[in-house]
Formats: structure tokens, C-alpha cells, sequence
């Protein structure tokens, strides 16, 4: 596929592009900074100015897209993940525009110019327990797609804001438009430096519910969306199937969730930000663990 990637260029998206040009994709890198990594191309853009989304969108993907002489193709998917990525990086205010008007300016001009499949991050922050001003617990475990989005930081609104903006760019076209609500994302390199630090000290992963996400099974996240063609508007959970802590499940809801609801059986290691719903309409088989990496 040819694929208008925005935000190649930060700590997911250069894990995810790589994924996707393994799979034999076209990758356009939209970013800021360049993703110096063979095979991927390159814009240097900004999301939030319209004018320039529509040039991307309409654009060639590299120079050897003159020799055909057929004009430009149309890219068959857009995978967004450009942003400011947390709190207190930017101003809030900041945050909440860069992150609202991009989205809405990368998927206006997905969708005019025809492109029938959009891939938005957002974030396991709308569920409110993340970037809360204290401890928040969750209103049950373990936290699905169903769970309530009323988070309080400027961060977490603009990716719930995000969400509402699809779903009405999909009611109003009918293209497939997914969001991905990501977990805390891991780099291999991250097992061996940060997690010995959670296994000595859980409560450093209390507020990611004590989830992650392996960066390059994110990218197996994507694939699986580009794959799936016709769900419409859908919002999936995205994690590793394991905590990112050596404590058990009843261990953790013992020390942490006590009077938290809980739904169902949840096994032994077993995440509490539920990847049911991708493993259901996806096929989304996670490979990765830290526990293959510290044993
Ligand atoms: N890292 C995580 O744990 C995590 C978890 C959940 C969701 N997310 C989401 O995943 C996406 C990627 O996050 P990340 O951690 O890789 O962040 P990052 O900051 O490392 O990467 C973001 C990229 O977007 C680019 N960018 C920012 N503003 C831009 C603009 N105005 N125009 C063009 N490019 C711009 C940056 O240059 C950067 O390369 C974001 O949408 C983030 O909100 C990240
Ligand atoms: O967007 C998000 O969900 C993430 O944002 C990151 O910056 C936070 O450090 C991480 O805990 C969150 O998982």
C-alpha cells in the first residue's frame, strides 16, 4: 500500500514506519524532522496548517513517482500519528490546538482527497486515571472501550476531541477511520534501561494502569488496520497482553484497586487495559514481552 504517514519521525512512529515498509508498503514520512531510515520518504510539513495538509495529501511520495507521467496517485491509507505527545511539553493551550487542529486538518484532507482509510493515535490518557491530579482508579477493571472518557488534563481532551472529529469525518463519508487508544509505548531498548526500576517500584507504572504497549507491536496494531477493511468508525485498545510489572494481577488489585469492580476472569499476568476488542476484529496477536528480554 502507499501509506501518508504523519509523525514517522518521533519514538512510535519510527518503530511503526519500519514495521510497515517490512510488510513491502510505501511509507511518506509527513513530519517535521526528517526519519532518517532507508526506504521511508520524506516531508517536512506542518499539521496544522491546512494549506500544507492538502499539498501532502496530494502530493508525489518521492521523485521516481514523475517517471509513470500518470500525475499523482492517491495514497491508499494515512496513519497519524504526529502530535504533542503529554502534558508539559507545550502549554496546555498549545497541546489542545496543536493536537485538534492537526487531526482535523490531516483527516479533512484525507478524506477530500479521497483516501479511504485513516489510522489516528489517541491515547489510554482519555480514560482520565493517567495525567490525573492525584490517584484516579478506574471505574472497573479490566479497562475496555466502553469505559467513560471525561479526562481533566489538556492532553488527554484533545485526543477525546480527536475522537469525536473522526467519528463524524467517517459519518459524514463512510471511509473507515480507526483510533488507536495506546498504551504507554516501549522501545526494545527500554526493557533492560527502565524495567528493573518497575519491578524494585510498581507504583512507577500505576498511572499507564500498569499496562504497555511493545513499539513493534504497535506496528503490528497498524497492519492489522490497514488490513481490515469495512468496520466503519472503530476505537481500539492497544497493549502487550502482560503487565509491565513482576507482581500478579490479584497482587496488584489487592494493593491498588481495592473496591474497583472487576469484570470477568483476568489471568494471572494479565493486562488490565483490555486488547480483547483488536484481537476480536483484528486478528491483533501481540508478540513481544519484557519478560522474553529480563526472563
Ligand atoms: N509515547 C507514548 O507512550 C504514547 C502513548 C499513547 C499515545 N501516543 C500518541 O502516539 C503518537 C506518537 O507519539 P510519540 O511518543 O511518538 O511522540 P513524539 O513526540 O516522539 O513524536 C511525535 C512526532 O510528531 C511530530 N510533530 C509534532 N508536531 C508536529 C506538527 N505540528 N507538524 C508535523 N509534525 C509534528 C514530531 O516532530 C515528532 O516526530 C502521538 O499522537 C501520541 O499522542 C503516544
Ligand atoms: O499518550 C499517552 O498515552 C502517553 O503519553 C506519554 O507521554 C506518557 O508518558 C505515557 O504514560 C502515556 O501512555
Amino acid at each position: 500500500m502507499r501509506i501518508l504517514f504523519t509523525g514517522g519521525s518521533g519514538k512510535a512512529g519510527r518503530h511503526v514506519v519500519a514495521y510497515l515498509l517490512e510488510q513491502g508498503h510505501r511509507v511518506l514520512n509527513v513530519d517535521r524532522v526528517p526519519l532518517d531510515l532507508p526506504g521511508v520518504d520524506n516531508r517536512i510539513a506542518d499539521i496544522t496548517d491546512a494549506g500544507q495538509m492538502y499539498d501532502v495529501m496530494s502530493s508525489l511520495a518521492g521523485l521516481d513517482e514523475l517517471e509513470p507521467g500518470t500525475g499523482v496517485p492517491t495514497f491508499d491509507a494515512v496513519v497519524h500519528f504526529a502530535a504533542v505527545p503529554r502534558i508539559l511539553i507545550t502549554t496546555d493551550n498549545e497541546c489542545y490546538r496543536v493536537n485538534t487542529m492537526g487531526t482535523y486538518n490531516v483527516i479533512d484532507a484525507a478524506v477530500k482527497f479521497g483516501v479511504k482509510k485513516v489510522i489516528f493515535a489517541s491515547s489510554e490518557t482519555t480514560y482520565a486515571v493517567c495525567f490525573a491530579d492525584g490517584e484516579r482508579k478506574p471505574d472497573y477493571l479490566p479497562i475496555d472501550e466502553e469505559h467513560p472518557t471525561v479526562p481533566e488534563d489538556s492532553y488527554a481532551m484533545s485526543k477525546v476531541c480527536n475522537e469525536v472529529t473522526a467519528r463524524s469525518f467517517q459519518a459524514r463519508t463512510g471511509f473507515d477511520i480507526y483510533g488507536l487508544r495506546i498504551n504507554n509505548v516501549i522501545e526494545p531498548h527500554e526493557y533492560a534501561q527502565n524495567f528493573p526500576a518497575y519491578m524494585d517500584d510498581p507504583d512507577l507504572r500505576r498511572r499507564n494502569i500498569f499496562a504497555y504497549i511493545d513499539a513493534r507491536d504497535l506496528g503490528q496494531m497498524v497492519e492489522c488496520c490497514l488490513q481490515t477493511d469495512g468496520l466503519g468508525y472503530e476505537v481500539f485498545n492497544v497493549s502487550n497482553d502482560d503487565h509491565s510489572v513482576a507482581l500478579s494481577s490479584a497482587e496488584l488489585i489487592e494493593r491498588y484497586y481495592q473496591g474497583v469492580p472487576v469484570k470477568g476472569e483476568i489471568g494471572e499476568t494479565e493486562t488490565f487495559f483490555s486488547n480483547a476488542k483488536a484481537k476480536r476484529m483484528l486478528g491483533y496477536q501481540p508478540q513481544h514481552s519484557w519478560r522474553d528480554v529480563l526472563g
